[in-house]
């Protein structure tokens, strides 16, 4: 799968669980989390400091795992905080184009 079309379907899901909530979902339990937008934004701190670590000891498994865990947590963040994903991608495609 393309890298756009991994993170597209990731959103959607993210989507899908914040319309139609579930105790069994982990998705759910962060966006219904009652710290509300805080709990996205302390995982999102807590896996970019375990991310940092990984890199900066060279271990490149654990990065890999690391960086998945970054991504995922700054896409609830984002949904957490109802931005959505295609403006941030915008935005990056506007610096591109310079
Ligand atoms: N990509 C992920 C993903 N990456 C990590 N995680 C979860 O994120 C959590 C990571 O937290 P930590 O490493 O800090 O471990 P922890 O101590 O259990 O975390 P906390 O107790 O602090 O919450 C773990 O519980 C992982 O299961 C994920 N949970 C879900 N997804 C995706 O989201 C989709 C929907 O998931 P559900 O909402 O659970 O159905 C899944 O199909 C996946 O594609």
């Amino acid at each position: 799968m393309q890298e756009r079309e991994v993170l597209g379907e990731l959103w959607d899901v993210i989507g899908e669980r914040a319309e139609n909530p579930s105790a069994e979902s982990y998705v759910s339990r962060i966006l219904t989390h009652r710290k509300g937008v805080d709990k996205a934004l302390e995982k999102v701190g807590e896996e970019a400091v375990e991310f940092i670590i990984a890199a900066k000891n060279g271990d490149d498994a654990r990065t890999v795992s690391e960086g998945a865990d970054l991504l995922f947590h700054f896409l609830l963040a984002l949904k957490a905080a109802n931005i959505d994903l295609a403006d941030v991608l915008a935005e990056l495609e506007e610096r591109r184009r310079g």
